[in-house]
């Protein structure tokens, strides 16, 4: 099951705390993209979650939850993507949340559906680098140096270059690529047009759109053919 990330190249990120009409969840769902993952940094709630959920199942695409808030955690997802932030001095965002998820599902805990993540968070004006202090003024150098901890140490199965918000540094993102070994790359940030996701697909494994799909439909959709069809 865990293997299915591996063939994927597009993803939307849907986020339960936004609103969706019918029609633009079908859009999305048939666009051609490779899942749906469902997540947020704040105001992710068991019920927004649910409701999500349900809605995308009437879809055939994989349907992935990542997991930012333990109280939100919905059986019935195809995996679930589990962050580890891996730029901030805060153990809470690497070990803590982890720890008590752990001693909280316990036995419950599908491992075989478990998927971490090594996050990377670089954009400062990000909810989510606000969230977890990550210290996002760091060289590329830096940057591919957290992702060696990840792919080599840690043996993560996916590093994750968060730009939440703002398209980011394709250098760095290159850098990134050729240090790792094993670990698959995927990169979220700031895409609004069909250029910037075949700019960020050239550049790493896995492109995640997310906030554009609320702000622009049509350019949205437009990114699944500029990643998998260009
Ligand atoms: C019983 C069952 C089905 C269990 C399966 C899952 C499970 C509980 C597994 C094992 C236990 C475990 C290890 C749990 C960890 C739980 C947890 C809460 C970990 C912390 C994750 C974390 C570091 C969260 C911080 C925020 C973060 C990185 C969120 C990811 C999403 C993200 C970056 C969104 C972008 O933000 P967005 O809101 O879009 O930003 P904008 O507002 O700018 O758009
Ligand atoms: O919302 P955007 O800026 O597209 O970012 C996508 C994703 O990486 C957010 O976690
Ligand atoms: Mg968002």
């Amino acid at each position: 099951m865990k293997d299915m990330i591996k063939s994927w190249r597009h993803v939307f990120k849907l986020d339960p705390e936004k609103d969706m009409s019918d029609d633009a969840l079908d859009a999305v769902c048939m666009s051609g993209t490779d899942a749906i993952m469902v997540g947020g940094s704040t105001g992710v709630t068991y019920d927004n979650t649910v409701d999500l959920l349900s809605r995308v199942r009437r879809y055939e695409l994989p349907c992935v939850q990542e997991v930012s808030d333990l109280e939100a955690v919905v059986p019935g997802f195809d995996l679930y993507l589990i962050p580890m932030v891996l730029n901030t001095q805060d153990h809470t965002w690497i070990l803590e949340k982890h720890r008590q998820g752990i001693e909280r599902y316990g036995y419950m805990i599908p491992w075989e559906l478990v998927v971490a993540e090594g996050y990377i968070v670089l954009n400062p004006d990000a909810a989510v680098a606000k969230l977890t202090g990550a210290q996002t003024d760091i060289s590329e150098e830096s940057a591919a140096a957290y992702a060696q901890i990840a792919d080599k140490l840690m043996q993560l199965p996916v590093v994750y270059l968060e730009y939440s918000g703002t398209f980011g540094s394709m250098d760095t993102v290159r850098r990134v690529r050729r240090s790792l070994e094993q670990a698959q790359l995927f990169y979220g940030g700031g895409i609004t047009t069909p250029e910037q996701a075949a700019e960020a697909a050239a550049s790493s494994d896995t492109v995640i759109v997310g906030n554009i799909v609320y702000d622009n439909l049509e350019q949205a959709l437009a990114t699944v053919t500029a990643v998998k069809r260009p």
